[in-house]
C-alpha cells in the first residue's frame, strides 16, 4: 500500500523523508521487519521500542512511526513524528487491511468473567441462524470453520484488522470479540468500528497491572465511552457496576437483569445438572447449560442477538440448541457414579459462582471435592480469597498448582493458604502437582461424590518457568478414573 494512503486521517505531527514509496507491512516488533516494512515504536511495559529503530532500518524498514525522531537519520528513511504511536497503530492497521471492522458487523464483550462463554455462545447461536461468523477468544480463533490457535484474550490491533480483513473475505456477517482491559488499556481496539458492545460483570481480576479497582473499572468503561452513536451497548444491570459502564457514552443503551426490571428480563424456573428452564422477557426455554452465571451468559447473548434484528422467537430456538463451551460447567460421570466438573473459574468471583451453583443443584447427602490453584506472575491478592471460598464452599478443598509460570509453585499455596479461616484448617490439603492433587480427589471419592477441578478448564497445558508442558484436565481425570476404575 501506498504511505500517503496509510496516513490517510492519521495526526502527523512532523515527517521528515519522502512521503511517496510503498509499505510492504506494519511491525511493532523490530524481530518481524521485513523488506519495506512499516516499523512503528511503542512504548511498552518492559522496553521502549524506540530502542530499536536502528535495528528495523537495518533489517528493511524503510518507514518509521515514532513520537520522538532518532538522534541519527538515515536520508533514505522516512520518519513520521506523532503523538501516540500505540493509538495510532490501530488507525494505521485499518487502513492498511481496508478498514474490515466496518465491513462486518463487529460484538465486542468486556468485563471480568463471561467474555468466553458469551462470545463463544453468540458464535454458535448465529451458527444455528445459518451465518458464517468469526470469533476472536481466549480459547481459539474462528474465521468459519477455519481455527486458528490464540496466543491472547484480545490480540494486538494489527492481528485484530488482519483477522478481520479474512474474514470479511471469506462471507463472514459478524465478527465476535473478547475485549480485555489489558486489550482497552494498551489501545489493542483502537480504530475498530463496534456495532455492539455487550457488559457481563466487573469483580476483582489484574489488580497486579490495573492497581486499583477504580482504575481497573475506569479502563473498562473505556470501551463504551469511545462507542459512536450508531452502536449500541447492553449492560448487566443486576451487577453494581453496570450502569456505570453506559454513564457517558454515545451508543444506545440497552439492559438485561434477573433481579430488576430490564430490557431483557431473565428467570431461572428450574436447574440441574443436566441443564436449566428459563424464562427470557415472558417465553420459556429448556437449555443444556447449567449454573446461574449461565443464565446471565445466555441473556445477553439474547439481547445482543434481539438487538441484531433476530425474531425472540427464532434466538430463543438457535439458543435452545447451544452445548456447553469447553472447560466452563462440563460435566462428566465416572463408570463408579464420581461426577466430575471442569471450570475455568480462575477468579474468586468465578469460583465462588461456580461453588454456589453446584451447591444450589447438589442433594448435600455426597461430598464436594475441590482441587484448584493459582497462576503464578498475576493478581496475587486474589490467592487467599480464593483459598477462603474454597474451603468455606466445599467439604474438602485440595489446593494445588495451576500455571505457576516464573513464580515457586509452594510460595503461590502459601499465599493461597494464607486465606482459610481457623475453622476451616481440617478441610484442606496441600498437594503442588496438579495430577496427584487431582488422584488423591478421586481416591478420597465416594460413588455420587463431586469433584470440581477448577481454574484451566480448556487449557491443555502447564507453564513452568516458561515452558509449557502438556497438560489438560479433562483428559488427567479420565486417564485416572478409568486407572483407579472407580
Ligand atoms: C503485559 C502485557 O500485556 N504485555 C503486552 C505488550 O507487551 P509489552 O508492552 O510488555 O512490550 P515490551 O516487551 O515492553 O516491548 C515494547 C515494544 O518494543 C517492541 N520490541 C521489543 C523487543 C525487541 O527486540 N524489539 C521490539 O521492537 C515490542 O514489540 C513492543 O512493541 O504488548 C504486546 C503486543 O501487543 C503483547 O503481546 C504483550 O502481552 C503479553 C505477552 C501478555 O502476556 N499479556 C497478557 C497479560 C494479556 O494481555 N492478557 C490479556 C487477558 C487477560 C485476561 O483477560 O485474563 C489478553 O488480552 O490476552
Ligand atoms: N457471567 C458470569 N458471571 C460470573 N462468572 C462467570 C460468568 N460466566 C462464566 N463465569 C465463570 O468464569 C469462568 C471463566 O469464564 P469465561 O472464560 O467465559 O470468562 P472470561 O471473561 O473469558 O475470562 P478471561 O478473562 O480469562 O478470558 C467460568 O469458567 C465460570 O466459572
Ligand atoms: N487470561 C487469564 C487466564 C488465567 C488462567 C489461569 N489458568 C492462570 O493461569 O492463572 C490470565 O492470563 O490471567
Ligand atoms: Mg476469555
Amino acid at each position: 500500500m501506498q504511505l500517503i494512503e496509510l496516513l490517510n486521517r492519521i495526526p502527523v505531527l512532523e515527517t521528515h523523508g519522502n512521503n511517496n514509496r510503498e509499505v510492504s507491512g506494519l511491525v511493532f516488533d523490530s524481530r518481524k521487519v521485513t523488506n519495506n516494512s512499516l516499523y512503528i515504536a511503542m512504548r511498552g511495559t518492559t522496553v521502549d521500542g524506540h530502542s530499536y529503530i536502528a535495528s528495523s532500518v537495518e533489517k528493511g524498514a524503510k518507514t518509521i512511526v515514532c513520537e520522538e525522531f532518532p538522534t541519527h537519520i538515515d536520508e533514505n528513511i522516512t520518519y513520521i513524528k506523532v503523538k501516540d504511536t500505540s493509538k495510532v497503530l490501530g488507525h494505521l492497521a485499518s487502513n492498511f487491511y481496508g478498514n474490515p471492522s466496518e465491513k462486518l458487523k463487529l460484538i465486542g464483550i468486556t468485563g471480568t468473567n463471561g467474555k468466553t462463554s458469551v462470545t463463544t455462545l453468540l458464535f454458535d447461536v448465529f451458527k444455528n441462524l445459518g451465518y458464517t461468523s468469526a470469533l476472536l477468544s481466549t480459547v481459539e480463533i474462528r474465521i468459519g470453520n477455519t481455527i486458528i490457535p490464540a496466543t491472547h484474550t484480545t490480540p494486538d490491533v494489527i492481528s485484530i484488522n488482519q483477522i478481520l480483513a479474512q474474514a470479511v473475505k471469506e462471507g463472514c456477517e459478524f465478527a465476535f470479540m473478547e475485549v480485555s482491559s489489558h486489550g482497552i488499556s494498551q489501545n489493542r481496539i483502537e480504530g475498530l468500528h463496534f456495532k455492539i458492545a455487550g457488559f457481563t460483570n466487573l469483580t476483582h481480576d489484574h489488580l497486579d497491572y490495573h492497581k486499583t479497582f477504580d482504575e481497573y473499572l475506569k479502563t473498562k468503561k473505556r470501551f463504551f465511552d469511545e462507542l459512536d452513536n450508531t452502536a449500541i451497548a447492553v449492560t448487566n444491570i443486576d451487577d453494581r457496576n453496570g450502569n456505570i459502564m453506559l454513564q457517558n457514552t454515545k451508543a444506545k443503551k440497552k439492559s438485561y437483569a434477573l433481579k430488576t426490571m430490564a430490557d431483557y428480563h431473565g428467570k431461572l424456573l428450574e436447574v440441574d445438572f443436566n441443564g436449566m428452564l428459563l424464562n427470557f422477557n415472558g417465553k420459556e426455554f429448556w437449555t443444556t447449560l447449567t449454573g446461574k452465571f449461565n443464565v446471565y451468559n445466555l441473556l445477553l447473548v439474547f439481547g445482543i442477538a434481539t438487538e441484531l434484528g433476530y425474531e425472540q422467537n427464532e434466538v430463543l430456538q438457535a439458543i435452545s440448541q447451544l452445548k456447553r463451551v469447553s472447560g466452563r460447567f462440563e460435566t462428566f460421570k465416572s463408570d463408579g457414579g464420581i461426577f466430575f466438573i471442569v471450570d475455568y473459574a480462575h477468579t474468586p468471583d468465578a469460583l465462588e459462582n461456580i461453588l454456589d451453583s453446584i451447591n444450589d443443584i447438589r442433594t448435600k447427602n455426597e461430598r464436594l471435592i475441590t482441587v484448584f490453584g493459582c497462576g503464578g506472575d498475576r493478581d496475587h491478592s486474589k490467592r487467599p480469597e480464593m483459598g477462603n471460598i474454597a474451603t468455606k464452599k466445599s467439604t474438602l478443598a485440595i489446593i494445588t498448582s495451576d500455571n505457576p509460570r516464573t513464580e515457586d509453585a509452594n510460595q503461590i499455596i502459601k499465599e493461597i493458604e494464607a486465606g482459610v479461616e481457623p475453622q476451616n484448617f481440617s478441610k484442606y490439603t496441600s498437594i503442588p502437582d496438579r495430577k496427584e492433587a487431582i488422584k488423591m480427589a478421586i481416591k478420597f471419592a465416594e460413588p455420587k461424590d463431586i469433584i470440581l477441578v477448577a481454574g484451566k478448564g480448556h487449557e491443555t497445558y502447564q507453564e513452568i518457568n516458561g515452558v509449557k508442558h502438556h497438560f489438560d484436565d479433562k483428559e488427567i481425570i479420565n486417564e485416572l478414573w478409568k486407572l483407579m476404575s472407580k
